[in-house]
């Protein structure tokens, strides 16, 4: 049985994640793929390379499906029309029954068992609670699916859990009440006896799974009020018995529910649905699949239009083409309906609406996506999924656009909204969660700027004295081209003034210490981070004058290939980036578009040229390497001052700009102060200096980065873990015995002695 299996997850998905090698879900994926199975909003910050993508994906694509698959199907329990009576003949007079109006509509109940009509959750209270004593019921699972269990007030919403009128317990094993869920006992499934017990002596309410009791999960106010039996269920079916038949499992000190002082609210029930605020939005049955689009694709499907259920906004067309090919492959074995997954990045003109996007999934960037419902061609009336994925720089970026699509979502309890990224926690992201999420959970896995430890830092002080004749050298013909922002500080000798010497000094030594650290360890596959387009472009040309020869094949020792913002043609940069991937050329150089989520497989090193502006930042790019269990290692080379760079202000963001003055005389230039931003990274992660040798200390010289990188052991090697374990567990297990021995033998080797 796989892992991915306890969690939840449909076993047409899991075939497809183990073609992928995917046998053991990573700590993220354990947390939030049940938390989102089971119906909450979650905010998920988790090391970058955790696996974060799997962690939203797969359970949206699941609940997709699910949802597409029951609309499908007309259940076959028609519910009953009284509530007076019960199909099993019991009377109403002095049992619990579920009730007839305290329900949602998509569920239909038969007597004692309660079916989901929909793949939305629907909840249903039961017409008589009690206030006292010790009673229990049970509930049997009788078809896969989700479903939550347990008591819950009159005036609770009927999704038992999520408000703090309700307590429940899910097949997904976890706990919940105000929506907060946590791990208890074990997950449950078809078959399998949930005994569901309150005790109003000692305020507890408690669960049990076949017998076997998991203890307290929630202590509750004896006085709060009548306790209702409740359930919740998506795609499932569940049968219960109140106590009007023997009970399959007996609960020492407990009687079924039907003998206690039954007692009812005399307060109406909440007419609350939990299918709510379905906008009436419009038939999207425009069947134009935009042909000839570049930028806009649909999954093949033979399906007619549905209404798009899961938008996930992307920061960058890299990584949004990057989740829908993930996406794609997850759903390669879901059919009848096959999933329609429709990507939408940027670089399209607008077609006034005449091209409608269809898709059941559909993965954009903010400005497309923006446009595209300006202009009507997406239909997000049945939205149940709002995924933002790099979350912060979302709302560091796009706040607005961010704000406007999820103004036109239909808000409301069906909504989940799921905010996921490597780093979460600047106070903006939380206001602006606080704003548009109900009672989130938060997965913080590491806690804030948290780093893999499979990454190894280092860095190379671009002084220009120490390493003087690497740039001053007028026999080497190989120089980079600078930047230009010193063409008007030259003095009337025609030399450049100081400090703006050591700055132009700065630019010309980081090419050749580039070139140093490539061949002293002999990288074949990094990427190159620079901070503006300009640079990149001349670090391009640089590497092609060292070598790098055309821009494809391996033979060129520093081939390369760029990938920045300026390229407004997707394609290229697809084209690009598919270069790289595909190991065609050796060097990637670009901004901090690739900075975040960019998946290579293996990669072993990344190069910050410049520094990032942000610790965050820093984060996110050396994240591109000690992924999946792969060692890497990041270089920074790090000015030994400040370096006079271009930040354009002006209109055109740099186009043909040549005012090289200062912003603050009206200009487009900016002391960079990288020795100040270094400071930041030092306190963090304290990086290994790199000398003139290029080389790190002896003690690291194992670490292999650039062979087969990846991590063998324990902690790596999923296959084999439980047999290198099970030496370990035998021992602990004799130790325990031996323990235990020792304990129930105590009294009398003390008796012994005494005498
Ligand atoms: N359960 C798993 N088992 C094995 N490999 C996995 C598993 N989950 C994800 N991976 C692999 O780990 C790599 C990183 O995953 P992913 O891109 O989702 O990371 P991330 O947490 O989103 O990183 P970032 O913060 O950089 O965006 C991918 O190559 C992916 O295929």
């Amino acid at each position: 049985m796989s892992a991915f299996e306890d969690l939840g997850v449909l076993p047409e998905i899991i075939k497809a994640i183990e073609e992928l090698d995917w046998l053991l879900p990573t700590p993220i994926q354990t947390e939030a793929i049940p938390l989102i199975l089971g119906g909450g909003d979650v905010l998920a910050a988790a090391e970058t390379g955790s696996g974060k993508t799997g962690a939203f994906a797969l359970p949206i694509l699941q609940i997709t499906y699910e949802t597409l698959n029951k609309k499908a199907e007309i259940p076959v329990i028609a519910p009953t029309s009284s509530s007076s009576s019960s199909s099993n003949g019991e009377s109403s007079d002095n049992v619990v029954e579920w009730d007839q109006i305290d329900r949602d509509k998509n569920i239909a109940v038969d007597g004692l068992i309660c079916q989901a009509r929909s793949a939305d959750w629907c909840g249903i209270k039961a017409n008589k609670g009690i206030s006292s004593g010790k009673f229990y019921y049970e509930a049997i699972v009788r078809d896969e699916g989700l479903c939550r269990v347990g008591f819950a007030l009159k005036k609770s919403t009927r999704n038992i859990g999520t408000d703090k009128f309700s307590w429940g317990y899910g097949g997904t094993g976890k706990k919940s009440h105000e929506s907060k869920f946590i791990d208890y006992g074990k997950p449950f499934g078809n078959n399998d006896v949930i005994g569901c017990y309150i005790n109003f002596d000692d305020e507890i309410i408690g669960f049990t799974k076949n017998g076997q009791d998991f203890g307290e999960a929630f202590s509750f106010n004896s006085k709060a009020g009548i306790f209702y039996p409740s359930l919740v269920l998506k795609n499932a079916e569940m049968e219960f018995n109140f106590g009007s038949k023997p009970m399959k499992h007996d609960l020492k000190g407990y009687k079924p529910i039907n003998q206690a002082e039954l007692l009812i609210d005399q307060q109406q029930p909440i007419p609350m649905e939990i299918q709510t605020n379905k906008k009436g939005g419009n038939n999207n049955n425009n069947n134009k699949k935009g042909k000839g689009k570049e930028d806009e694709k649909m999954s093949e499907s033979n399906d007619k239009p549905r209404k798009t259920l899961s938008l996930i906004i992307e920061p960058t067309r890299e990584l949004a083409d990057q989740t829908y090919s993930a996406i794609l492959n997850f759903s390669k074995y879901l059919d009848s309906p096959k999933i329609q997954v429709s990507l939408c990045i940027g670089g399209e003109k607008s077609n006034g609406g005449r091209n409608k996007i269809e898709g059941d999934i559909i993965i954009g960037t903010p400005g497309r996506l923006e446009s595209l419902v300006k202009e009507g061609s997406i239909d997000l009336s049945s939205i149940k999924f709002f995924v933002l994925d790099e979350a912060d720089q979302l709302i560091d970026d796009n706040l607005a656009i961010v704000n406007f699509i999820y103004n036109k979502l239909p808000i409301g309890q069906n909504l989940q909204v799921l905010f996921f990224s490597a780093t979460l926690h600047s106070t903006k992201v939380i206001k602006f969660c606080e704003q548009i999420t109900k009672n989130p959970t938060w997965v913080d896995l590491k806690g804030r700027d948290f780093i893999p430890d499979l990454i190894t830092h280092a860095y190379v002080k671009a002084d220009p004295t120490k390493f003087e004749s690497l740039w001053r050298d007028s026999e080497n013909p190989l120089r980079i081209r600078t930047d230009g922002v010193h063409a008007s500080d030259v003095s009337q000798f025609g030399k450049l003034k100081e400090p703006e010497q050591k700055s132009e000094a700065i630019k010309l030594l980081k090419a050749q210490l580039l070139l140093k650290c490539i061949q002293s360890f002999k990288m074949d596959q990094a990427i190159i981070f620079a901070r503006t387009r300009l640079d990149c472009d001349h670090i391009h040309q640089f590497l092609k004058d060292a070598g790098g020869g055309n821009t494809s094949g391996l033979e060129g020792e520093f081939s390369s290939t760029v990938l920045h913002g300026g390229d407004n043609v997707s394609r290229a940069r697809k084209e690009n980036l598919e270069k790289f991937k595909n190991g065609d050329v050796r060097f990637l150089i670009c901004t901090d578009v690739a900075a975040r989520g960019i998946d290579i497989r293996g990669l072993p090193y990344i190069i910050n040229y410049t520094l990032p502006e942000s610790f965050e930042d820093y984060i996110h790019r050396v994240g591109r390497v000690g992924r999946a269990d792969r060692i890497g290692l990041a270089i920074s080379l790090v000015g030994y001052d400040q370096e006079k760079v271009w930040y354009h202000t002006c209109r055109d963001k740099g186009k043909g700009c040549h005012n090289t003055k200062l912003t603050e005389n009206g200009g487009c230039c900016i002391w960079y102060d990288e020795p100040l931003l270094f400071i930041a990274v030092q306190e963090n992660i304290a990086p290994i200096e790199l000398e003139s040798d290029f080389q790190l200390p002896k003690d690291m010289k194992q670490l292999n980065f650039g062979g087969s990188n990846k991590l063998t052991g324990a902690s790596a090697d999923y296959k084999h873990h439980t047999e290198e374990l099970s030496s370990r567990v035998l021992q602990l297990s004799q130790l325990e015995e031996t323990i235990q021995r020792d304990y129930l033998t105590l009294p009398n080797r003390i008796t012994n002695l005494k005498k």
